[in-house]
């Protein structure tokens, strides 16, 4: 369990992270979403000990991470792939985190083994293409077998079978308990990945909550309705409070409804129905609609 308490981050002026609290929970991959600039790295410096917060705090199983006395047992973090020395091989990077940490050795074979670099343990870092300096950076989270883990931005690099491999392993890793943080800007990727999500704009949360509910709240999610008797029922349902948009002739568009109470009020009316279909919004349509008000660097109408 991830704890953050009124967590700030000020760099002179600019405040970075702004009084976030939030439980990060174990069992589940909690997604960590934000425009760029949002926070998420500060943040996940932050947790683990890279960074001073300005105020506040963040703690791991109640600690903070520099009261941890071996703490690649207790967290794992892939926050910057090209940060093992470029001069050492994997096998020996690995070793030598290993050793700071009262790690067995034979791990580190494990987690090559684990990452698929077993056929380049020998290779010098420095020679990495930037998807292998990934998997080194996964297989060094992994080395102390850690209850919590952090990923920033892990598929970057990654060919399409490491982008599945790193979503299996999310899940996996979720599914035995471990409390798991993941950002990712791919939201596709997310919305196949992540059991609950955590969204920042400009330092401050702007959701907390499930997958399907953050999808759910999108305005895009809209059940189309065929009848023959389209017009009518364009009045009855809006009497009845929800939005309607006119398609076609025999066609509208509704929101703010269920398909049941759709189907109820039309049938109270006697009013045939030819489709009811849900259309469910995708999470980049609902994250665009939630984080539209938090871009900070990005076009902007007019410019
Ligand atoms: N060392 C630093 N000195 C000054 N400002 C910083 C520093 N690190 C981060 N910032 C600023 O803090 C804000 C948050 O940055 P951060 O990297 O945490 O965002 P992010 O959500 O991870 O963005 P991205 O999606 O682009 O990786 C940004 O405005 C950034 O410029």
């Amino acid at each position: 369990m991830i704890v953050l308490q009124d967590l700030t981050k000020r760099y002179g002026e600019k405040t970075a992270v702004a009084g976030l609290s939030l439980e990060i929970a174990p069992g589940k991959v909690t997604g960590f979403l934000g425009p760029n600039g949002a926070g998420k790295s500060t943040t996940m410096r932050m947790i683990t000990g890279l960074d001073a917060p300005s105020a506040g705090s963040a703690t791991i199983g109640g600690r903070p991470y520099a009261a941890i006395r071996h703490p690649l047992r207790e967290v794992g973090a892939l926050l910057d792939a090209r940060a093992a020395h470029p001069g050492r091989t994997a096998r020996a990077h690995l070793l030598g985190l290993a050793r700071s940490n009262g790690i067995a050795a034979d791990r580190v074979a494990e987690v090559l083994e684990l990452a698929g670099l077993t056929a380049v343990a020998g290779n010098r870092v420095g020679s990495f293409s930037l998807g292998m300096s990934q998997r080194l950076g996964i297989a060094a989270a992994l080395i102390g077998d850690p209850a919590v883990l952090l990923f920033d931005e892990p598929v970057n690099g990654l060919d399409p079978d490491g982008v599945r491999w790193i979503r299996d392993l999310v899940r996996t890793l979720a599914a035995e308990g471990r409390t798991v943080l993941l950002s990712s800007h791919l939201m596709s990727e997310m919305q196949e990945t992540a059991d609950h999500l955590v969204v920042l704009g400009r330092g401050r949360l702007i959701a907390d909550a499930p997958l399907g509910e953050v999808i759910g709240r999108s305005s895009l999610n809209a059940i189309r309705v065929r009848s023959p008797h389209a017009e009518l029922l364009h009045r009855h349902l809006l009497d009845s409070g929800m939005a309607v948009e006119s398609k076609e002739v025999e066609e509208i568009i509704v929101t703010g409804g269920s398909p049941a109470e759709i189907g109820d009020l039309a049938f109270r009316h006697g009013i045939p129905l030819h489709e009811l279909s849900p259309r469910r919004a995708t999470l980049e349509e609902a994250y665009m609609e939630l984080t539209a008000d938090s871009v900070e660097y990005g076009k902007r109408e007019g410019i």
